[in-house]
């Protein structure tokens, strides 16, 4: 038999833990969020508090609609995401977004051999450990941006992902202006892919806002340090340890720009 979970009380509005407030529909066996189904557009997050996985809802959900989570990186675009559906989970996606192919042409925008190459590289890259692997990667990804200009929009997700990861090698070289230079330029991109509430944008904000404020950019840090405060209220709640670390950084903030 097949089963989804539908939302039967409580609360279901973008922003609830929805963990109790679910029952089995149409069995009543035992609760588990390993019978919840998957959309490219779902309204339900997961996220880890600890050792602890939390259902929240990130779209209002009416009484009685199927609660729905995403089982696989949603940046891919729609044949790569149903390539692997089909090979992990054996089904085939028919979501609106699945159908519509929706922000296939942005995710591959620029030219197809540059796009190529970069993805190539980026999928080239393995946990480095060492300083030195996170100086090779950054150079390797530093002469790729460079040759690249112009020719691939940071829209596209394979350059998203090396800005990504450009970010990452500096933050563990202790670059951090460089970090922010790439930080910067994922965030329109990632308000485009994950609009709404999205874990993945709250905490790319908090880590530009912090790199921001490690600048002395306290305004701007502030400004963006809100923006993460606004979604991760919704996918993460309040009481969620990342958004203590997220109201310490911003009361710092805030404090430093009382007194100057
Ligand atoms: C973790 S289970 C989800 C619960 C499952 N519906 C059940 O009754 O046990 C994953 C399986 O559910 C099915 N499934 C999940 N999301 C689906 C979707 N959007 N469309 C069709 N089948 C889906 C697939 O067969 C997949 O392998």
């Amino acid at each position: 038999m097949l089963a989804t979970w539908k939302l039967l009380k409580g609360n279901g509005s973008g922003g609830s833990s929805v963990k109790f407030s679910l029952s089995l529909f149409p069995s009543t066996t035992p609760h588990s969020m390993s019978l919840l189904n998957h959309s490219c557009d779902p309204n339900c997050v997961m996220v880890f508090e600890g050792y602890q996985l939390l259902l929240r809802s990130v779209q209002e959900i009416q009484i009685g609609e199927e609660l729905t989570i995403s089982y696989i990186e949603s940046l891919m675009p729609t044949s790569e995401r149903q390539k692997q559906l089909m090979r992990q989970y054996c089904f085939e996606c028919d979501c609106l977004n699945c159908h519509n192919q929706e922000k296939d042409a942005e995710k591959l925008a620029g030219e197809e051999h540059a796009w190529k190459e970069v993805k190539d590289a980026v999928n080239e890259v393995r946990y480095p450990k060492s300083k030195e692997e996170w100086e090779q990667v950054l150079a390797r990804f530093q002469k790729l941006l460079s040759s690249n200009t112009g020719h691939l929009p940071d829209t596209n997700i394979y350059q998203l992902k090396m800005l990504d990861c450009a970010m990452d090698a500096c933050i563990n070289l202790e670059s951090w202006e460089e970090a922010l230079s790439y930080g910067n330029r994922t965030l329109e991109p990632y308000s485009l892919y994950y609009p709404g509430f999205h874990p993945l944008r709250a905490v790319q904000l908090m880590r530009v806002g912090k790199l921001q404020y490690s600048q002395a950019m306290f305004p701007q840090a502030l400004e963006t340090l809100k923006q993460a405060y606004n979604i991760m209220k919704v996918t993460h709640g309040t009481d969620h340890s990342l958004m203590q670390t997220l109201m310490e950084i911003k009361e710092q903030c805030e404090a430093i720009m009382r007194i100057q």
